[in-house]
């Protein structure tokens, strides 16, 4: 037999980072520290949440990527190209939503999309009607091409704002904020189109102050709170982060309290037949080695257990565990 992987690379390098920022720091005129020492990391690929309240500095770091504003302090890499020292030379590989699209209301929805494509210098004229007809395809807006943009609905603005962006193919989409004020149905639509790009190999940088967003959309997220990058990584490990609790349900809640507090569950809350609380880790810190244990002293005891059992934590757990903050999860 041969060895197949002779003469291959043994360990894969890392992919490289799409975005990459290193201390970054923004203090506005005026003292206000709205991003303080950022160190992001990207992967090529990936659909990136970027979360955080409101204020908590998204808005300010998505300028300094795109080079709208000069970071006060630290370094900016965008496309493995320095920011924004490099600007002309990224920006027309990047496509960007930033606070909601510029739109010419009394222009129809296609003649903006030729207005943005006409002020590009690498974009071909003699392409032009296809590349928009594609566009407007792509964000289900063919059929409302000839109406002009003032009749659109936000979502529908939105989606031409993404069309825009999309013109041409981007190896990086960056969206700030994409379903803000959009209805249900309008959000739902978005999150198809990011789906659909980020199947295509794009690799997708949106910020939102909606976890379930996150959770729903993305592969990836970094949770920003008063400027300050407090944690990112994959949206499995960062819920996998929040302990799930102990969930306990009987008619005997005193008792099983009572039970379970003997046995080192901490922060017991009991509602109607419901008990639930933090497991105390087993030696090896897992904190499922106790749950046999605590089942079997609750029987012991007399409880009549009609449930026992672990709940998921979530991404919103995880969050409010990290930040010790609520969050705007309905928007
Ligand atoms: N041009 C500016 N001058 C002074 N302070 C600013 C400026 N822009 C933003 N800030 C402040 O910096 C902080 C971060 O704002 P930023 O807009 O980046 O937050 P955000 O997370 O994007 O929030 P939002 O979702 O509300 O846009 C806020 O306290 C804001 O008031």
């Amino acid at each position: 037999m041969t060895d197949s992987s002779a003469g291959r690379a043994a360990v894969p390098g890392p992919a490289p980072a799409v975005i990459r920022t290193r201390g970054l720091t923004k203090r506005f005129r005026g003292g206000q520290l709205a991003v303080d020492g950022l160190d992001l990391t990207v992967p090529r690929g990936s659909v990136f949440g970027f979360l955080g309240p409101n204020g908590s500095g998204k808005t300010t770091t998505i300028r300094m990527l795109m080079g709208l504003i000069a970071p006060t302090s630290g370094t900016a890499t965008v496309l493995e190209a320095p920011m924004p020292q490099s600007v002309t030379a990224v920006l027309p590989r990047v496509g960007a939503l930033i606070e909601g699209p510029a739109l010419y209301g009394f222009l129809s929805g296609r003649d903006n999309l030729v207005r943005y494509d006409s002020a590009d210098p690498t974009a071909d004229p003699r392409t032009r009607d296809r590349r928009v007809a594609e566009a407007l395809e792509r964000v289900g807006l063919a059929a409302a091409a000839g109406k002009k943009a003032r009749a659109y609905s936000l979502g529908m603005k939105q989606r031409l704002g993404l069309a825009a962006a999309l013109l041409q193919p981007r190896e990086l989409l960056v969206l700030d904020e994409p379903t803000n004020g959009l209805d249900p149905q309008g959000m739902r639509e978005i999150r198809a189109l990011v789906r659909e790009v980020a199947a295509d190999g794009t690799t997708v940088f949106l910020s939102s102050h909606l976890l379930d967003e996150i959770e729903q959309v993305c592969t990836h997220a970094a949770v920003m709170s008063r400027g300050r990058l407090v944690v990112q990584g994959t949206v499995a490990e960062l819920a996998a982060g929040a302990r799930g609790r102990l969930v306990v349900r009987t008619p005997d809640t005193g008792q099983a309290a009572r039970v379970l507090a003997d046995h080192g569950v901490a922060d017991l809350r009991t509602t109607g037949d419901r008990v639930d609380g933090e497991p105390p880790a087993d030696g090896a810190g897992d904190p499922d080695g106790q749950l046999p244990k605590l089942c079997a002293a609750l029987v012991e005891a007399g409880v009549r257990v009609r449930f026992f059992g672990t709940e998921r934590g979530t991404l919103e757990d995880a969050f409010v565990a990290l930040t010790g903050e609520g969050f705007d999860v309905a928007g």
